[in-house]
């Protein structure tokens, strides 16, 4: 019997590689992004790990285990603290200060509705929904950092050498096998439906995921201002 997260896994395969085709990735390995897809992504990015932590936060709260409540706190200092690195290479690429960078960003329309997606289910459901929702974020990144590794020869001097590396590093493994500890066990409880929903949850995520580049790449905005 397959784990629910195998399951996920396998029918999100197609969009790694129409993420790693779009033009953003296409314009990171070429290293010829343009510098406003660069500063889109980071406005909403810098945005979007905020907010992602606060995530976590939730969860921390509604865990029982401690060691659960330790992961969860490990991830918010990862999040808030330690991706920023990839943020600065980005913002090295650009040559442009990172805090200047990120000024006036907002809640671009794809980002909104990723954003949207997980706190609704952090909210009207539980952990497993949430984390479902949450786990394309490392997922992602992995899966198409590694395929650019996999396919490409990025010179030592490549810009943006060191992102793709980032997202890469074996650490994601042990991150992604915590959340799917958690997701596996509670499906046990759950019935067909509930299961379908955890599914749904990633599946949606992933495409949050390749709408949130093309958002940057294109540098999507809302039609009306306030
Ligand atoms: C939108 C998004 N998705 C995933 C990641 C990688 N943690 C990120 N920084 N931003």
């Amino acid at each position: 019997m397959k784990l629910i997260t195998e399951i996920m896994e396998e029918k999100a395969l197609p969009i790694v590689d129409k993420i790693y085709n779009d033009g953003f990735i296409q314009g990171l390995i070429n290293a010829d992004l343009s510098y406003e897809a660069v500063e889109h992504y980071l406005k909403a990015d810098a945005l979007y790990l905020e907010n992602f932590s606060d995530i976590y936060a939730i969860l921390l709260a509604k865990s029982n285990d401690k060691d659960e409540k330790n992961f969860f706190l490990d991830q918010i200092n990862f999040v808030l603290n330690e991706e920023i690195a990839a943020h600065k290479n980005l913002a090295d690429y650009v040559g442009r200060d990172y805090q200047e960078i990120i000024k006036g960003g907002e809640w671009y329309p794809s980002a909104d509705h990723y954003i949207k997606h997980m706190y609704y289910n952090a909210f009207a459901f539980g952990m497993a929904e949430a984390l479902s929702a949450m786990a394309p974020c490392p997922w992602i990144y992995k899966m198409v950092a590694r395929k650019i590794l996999a396919n490409h020869n990025l010179a030592e001097d490549h810009p943006l050498k060191f992102w793709v590396e980032f997202y890469a590093d074996g650490l994601v493994d042990v991150v992604l096998t915590e959340y799917y500890k958690i997701i596996n066990r509670e499906a046990e409880f759950m019935s067909e439906e509930g299961k379908q929903r955890l599914i749904k949850n990633f599946l949606e995520s992933c495409e949050h995921e390749r709408r949130f580049f093309n958002m940057s790449y294109t540098q999507e905005r809302w039609e009306l201002e306030v």
